[in-house]
């Protein structure tokens, strides 16, 4: 009986750093996300997490390492108009048009019709989250997705802990590249 062959995952991070402003920000990440699976980024503040999403939606490229969208290099000019019509951001900076409905923002879902600037901070970040459902957009990179929210439960998802960084002159990846020295 032939064995079947894992599908490809839709991403792959592939020995992946990235560097910003001379210092390395992220250094040899290795995942990958499937269909209908999730990766959560934790981390302290100034970790990296934000510059992870920026390299994924393609805002900067890797330093080393290559990003697999289905197998191929995100970077490459031809392969990027394709995957970059598959992503969906969410951020702080929400991009809600205050002065549309909050129907006219999410385009699609029956909600209310008050105008977005009369929402709380938490009503905005549901209105963002349901524009991701209303955009069929199938890979969706959120920072800081439940800030403003209440209590949200998130399943399925694999955890991948960034490492803290330290004041700039001592980053970990300088205290890691003193030890191999030593
Ligand atoms: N535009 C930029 N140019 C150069 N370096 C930057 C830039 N933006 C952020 N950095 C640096 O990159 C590092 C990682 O920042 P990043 O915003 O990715 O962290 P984060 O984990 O998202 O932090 P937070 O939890 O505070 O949002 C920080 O040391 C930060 O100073």
């Amino acid at each position: 009986m032939a064995l079947r062959k894992p599908p490809l995952p839709r991403i792959l991070l592939d020995n992946v750093s990235c560097m910003r402003n001379a210092q390395q920000i992220l250094r040899h990440v290795n995942v990958s996300v499937h269909d209908g699976g999730a990766l959560v980024l934790t981390g302290s503040n100034g970790s990296g997490k934000t510059t992870f999403l920026r390299m994924l939606a393609g805002f900067s490229k890797p330093s080393a390492g290559q990003i697999l969208w289905n197998g191929h290099d995100i970077t490459q000019s031809g392969i990027f108009h394709q995957y970059k019509l598959q992503l969906n951001w969410l951020s702080l900076k929400d991009a809600v048009k205050e002065k549309f409905t909050v129907l006219d923002n999410v385009q699609w879902f029956e909600v209310l019709e008050d105008k977005a600037r009369m929402l709380s901070m938490g009503q905005r970040k549901r209105l963002q989250l349901a524009r991701l459902l209303a955009i069929d957009r199938p890979i969706w990179l959120l920072d800081e997705p439940s800030v403003a929210l209440d209590e949200e439960g998130i399943e399925d998802a694999l955890n991948l802990r960034l490492p803290p960084r330290f004041p700039r002159r001592m980053t970990l990846v300088d205290m890691l590249d003193r030890a191999d020295i030593a």
